[in-house]
C-alpha cells in the first residue's frame, strides 16, 4: 500500500487529531498507517440493521456491474439503459459513471496510471457501500487496467462483482468520438489516452461480453437486457 501524508488544518476552536504530529503551525500530519482500516486501534463498528435486512426490505441483493472498455465503447449508454430498465422494474440502482465522478469525489486525479489505479480504487470501494446498502450498483469507467479491476473484484464477497465488458473494437469507438478526444490523442494533443498511446487490457474473464454481431452493433437496450438476464438467472433481483 502507498504511503502517504495528509495535512489537516486546525482550526482555532478545533479540536485536536490523535496519532498525528503536531509541527506547530496550526497543521497536523498523519500518516496514512494511522488513518487506515488495517491500523492498530480501529475497531469494525457492527450495526443490528445489516445487509440481508436491506436486501429483505428492496426485494433484491446488493451488488456491483462494473463495465469496462475504451472510451466511446458506451459503457455510459449501456449504464443507461440498465438502470432505467431495472427501474422500471422496481429495483433501486445507482450508476457510478467515470467521467462523473471525476467531476467530484476524484476531481484531483489524472490519467497517468497511479491516478487511474486511485480512481479505480475510490469507485470500487464507494460501489462496494452501495453494495453493501443493498443497491445494484452500476460503475462504468475505463478501468483499463486489470489488476485495478481485480482489486475492486476481490473487494466484494464471491459472485457479487460482475464484470461487463465492452468488447467494441478501437476503430469503431474512434469512428463515433463523440467528444473529438480520439482526434486529439491521433495529434498529440491529448497524451497517454487510453487504446492510443497508453493500454487497455482487456478482461480474460468477465462474467459478461457484450459486443457487434458482426458489423452491427446491438442497441443499448438489448444490451442491458443480456446483463438483466444475467441478474436474474444469478437470483440478484429478488431478496
Ligand atoms: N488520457 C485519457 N485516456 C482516456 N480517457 C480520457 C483521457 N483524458 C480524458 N479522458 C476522458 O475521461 C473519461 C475516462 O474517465 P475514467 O475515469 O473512466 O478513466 S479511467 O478508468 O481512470 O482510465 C473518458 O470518458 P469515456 O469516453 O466516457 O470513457 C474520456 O472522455
Ligand atoms: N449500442 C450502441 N449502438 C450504437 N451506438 C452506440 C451504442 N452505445 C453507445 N453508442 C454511441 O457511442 C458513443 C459513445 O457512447 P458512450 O456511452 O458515451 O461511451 P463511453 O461511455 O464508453 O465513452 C455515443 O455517441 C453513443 O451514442
Amino acid at each position: 500500500m502507498p504511503s502517504y501524508t495528509v495535512d489537516v488544518e486546525v482550526k482555532s476552536n478545533g479540536r485536536a487529531v490523535t496519532n498525528g504530529s503536531d509541527d506547530s503551525n496550526g497543521s497536523i500530519r498523519l500518516e496514512k498507517s494511522t488513518i487506515g482500516c488495517g491500523s492498530a486501534n480501529i475497531v469494525w463498528h457492527k450495526c443490528s440493521v445489516e445487509k440481508i435486512d436491506r436486501q429483505e426490505l428492496l426485494q433484491q441483493k446488493g451488488c456491483v456491474i462494473w463495465i469496462t472498455g475504451l472510451s466511446g465503447s458506451g459503457k455510459s449508454t449501456v449504464a443507461c439503459a440498465l438502470t432505467k430498465a431495472l427501474h422500471a422494474r422496481g429495483k433501486l440502482t445507482y450508476v457510478l459513471d467515470g467521467d462523473n465522478v471525476r467531476h467530484g469525489l476524484n476531481l484531483d486525479l489524472t490519467f497517468k496510471a497511479e491516478d487511474r489505479a486511485e480512481n479505480i480504487r475510490r469507485i470500487g470501494e464507494v460501489a462496494k457501500l452501495f453494495a453493501d446498502a443493498g443497491l445494484i450498483c452500476i460503475a462504468s469507467a475505463i478501468s483499463p487496467y486489470r489488476k485495478d479491476r481485480d482489486a475492486c473484484r476481490s473487494m466484494l464477497p464471491d459472485g457479487d462483482f460482475i464484470e461487463v465488458f465492452m468488447d467494441i473494437p478501437l476503430c469503431v469507438c474512434e469512428a463515433r468520438d463523440p467528444k473529438g478526444l480520439y482526434k486529439l490523442a491521433r495529434v498529440g494533443k491529448i497524451k497517454g489516452f487510453t487504446g492510443i498511446d497508453d493500454p487497455y487490457e482487456a478482461p480474460l474473464n468477465s462474467e459478461i461480453v457484450l459486443q457487434q454481431e458482426g458489423e452491427v452493433c446491438p442497441p443499448p437496450e438489448a444490451m442491458a437486457e443480456k446483463v438483466i438476464s444475467y441478474l436474474e438467472a444469478k437470483g440478484y433481483l429478488q431478496a
